[in-house]
């Protein structure tokens, strides 16, 4: 995996949201386990919970789950050294327990291990889990053991493990509710129960989930953009195939329609709905790009354009200005004593001082002009097709900031120098050449205004 970017940070709060969510997932599975196991053990006691339906989860698969889920709920993250062995441990046994049964369907020999602690009266096969039920302890198990893995090797087979283990779970369920018996169970002993399904479904959700915090599936819980859009598409993208075949199979099933305009149907809504799905996509990340790119190009104090944004806009601005004849000009502004008013009145007073001047800008020039803040107390500003007198619009300012000045009663002068310069449209790269001369301008005129302070 490539190293953790901004975008790749956790969301905390989803994180948060989502312990409990897993929490909830790994405790009811438990609780299921836990029944199944109790019923195993007392029905030798009871003849009465002999009726069918329970026992169709094996002791084995039951404890299989338990021990996953126990697991869970002890491998919070941050779990302290005892706990993390202690769920190795658990994950290990479980992944014995379904390896073994898986060898044993592969080689028809026996290792006792199917009525080790209950003896099961079914017919055929007692006491042994399904091979799909193994598979799924297996990649559950095994991913288990590797949870926690971030890098080389055993993180990528880690994220393998889980999404096998999310495939195989949902296969199992798509065969409950498109009733492909052939998915859930090859034959009539070796059937995957509801029970197991559902611990099957908390289980695999919560180790996806808990991965998340590591490996392939953290892009999910990320602050970026691709995770915000992958939270909310994922959800229609997982349930909606779904949806769409459940509807097909009931109208072909009661007669509603036939299987070709069923499937005509389905098809043309998936499409429909993908290609919302698509373009919603669009419209959302351009208004986060949007979003970006304004807070990249803006200086967050004055909400004027930073020197980035400035230039980029500006050089638009002259491109624009050049096609259509017009003029454009320069100015550059420069506080006056602004590392005082910090030493003396604060940091505050100081940045109160920056906005102020900025504020004064916008309300001088028009709002088609471009206004910067290029430097700590520099700020631009480009005219286009700005035929006034350019000395004349500075004298302006400087009464602007007088007057304001006087009625916020300030305690320190809202005082600044200038310079302009004529922007030389031809030139190569008009912008710079006519920042360089303002500044120089700008920088005679503090000289100035210093001596006659003098
Ligand atoms: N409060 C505040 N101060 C800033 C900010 N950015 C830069 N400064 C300060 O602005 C001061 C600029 O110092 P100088 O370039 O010497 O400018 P000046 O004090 O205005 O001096 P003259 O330009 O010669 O009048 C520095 O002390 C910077 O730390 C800001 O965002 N907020």
């Amino acid at each position: 995996m490539s190293a953790p970017s901004a975008s790749n940070q956790p969301d905390l709060a989803l994180l948060g949201r989502l312990a409990r969510i897993e929490r909830i997932c790994a405790i009811t599975a438990a609780a299921i386990s836990a029944a199944v196991l109790l019923l195993w053990l007392v029905r030798p006691l009871l003849p009465a919970l002999d009726a069918p339906g329970w026992q169709q989860m094996k002791f084995n698969t039951a404890l299989g789950c338990g021990l996953i889920a126990l697991g869970l709920l002890l491998r919070v993250p941050g779990a302290a050294p005892a706990r993390v062995r202690a769920t190795l441990l658990l994950s290990a046994v479980v992944l014995a327990l379904a390896l073994g049964a898986l060898f044993q369907y592969a080689t028809g020999l026996s290792l006792f291990i199917d009525q080790l602690v209950v003896r099961d009266p079914s017919p055929s096969l007692p006491g042994r889990m399904s091979p799909q039920t193994a598979t799924v302890l297996a990649l559950a198990a095994a991913a288990m053991l590797l949870l926690r893995r971030t890098s080389g090797f055993g993180a990528r087979l880690a994220d393998l493990l889980v999404v096998a283990l999310v495939g195989v779970v949902l296969m199992l369920l798509c065969g409950y509710l498109f009733r492909a018996s052939g998915l859930y169970g090859i034959s009539g002993e070796t059937v995957t129960s509801p029970q197991s399904l559902i611990c099957f479904l908390l289980l695999a959700f919560t180790i996806a989930a808990r991965r998340a915090l590591y490996g392939f599936t953290s892009v999910l819980v990320g602050v970026g953009i691709g995770s915000h859009i992958a939270r909310i598409v994922l959800p229609a993208a997982l349930v909606l195939p779904s949806v769409l075949a459940l509807l097909r199979l009931y109208a072909s099933e009661n007669g509603i329609a036939d299987r070709a305009t069923s499937t005509a149907v389905t098809v043309a809504s998936q499409t429909l709905i993908v290609m919302c799905l698509v373009i919603w996509m669009a419209w959302r990340i351009n208004a986060l790009e949007s979003r970006l790119r304004h807070a990249s190009l803006t200086d967050e104090l004055t909400g004027a354009h930073n020197r980035r944004g400035f230039m980029l806009i500006a050089e638009q601005a002259l491109a624009l200005a050049r096609r259509n004849g017009q003029s454009a000009r320069l100015f550059f502004f420069d506080l006056d004593g602004l590392k005082r008013i910090n030493d003396s009145l604060g940091h505050d007073a100081g940045s109160e001082f920056i906005r102020t001047m900025a504020e004064l800008l916008r309300r001088g020039f028009r709002e088609s002009d471009v206004i910067g803040r290029i430097g700590g107390d520099e700020l631009v500003a480009l005219a286009i097709d700005d035929t006034g007198d350019p000395d004349q619009r500075v004298a302006a300012l400087h009464d602007a900031a007088a007057q304001l000045q006087a009625e916020r009663r300030s305690d320190y002068p809202l005082a600044f120098s200038a310079g302009h310069a004529p922007v030389d449209l031809t030139a190569s790269r008009p912008l710079e050449a006519a920042l360089r001369i303002a500044d120089e301008r700008m920088y005679a005129n503090k000289l100035e205004r210093r001596a006659q302070r003098a």
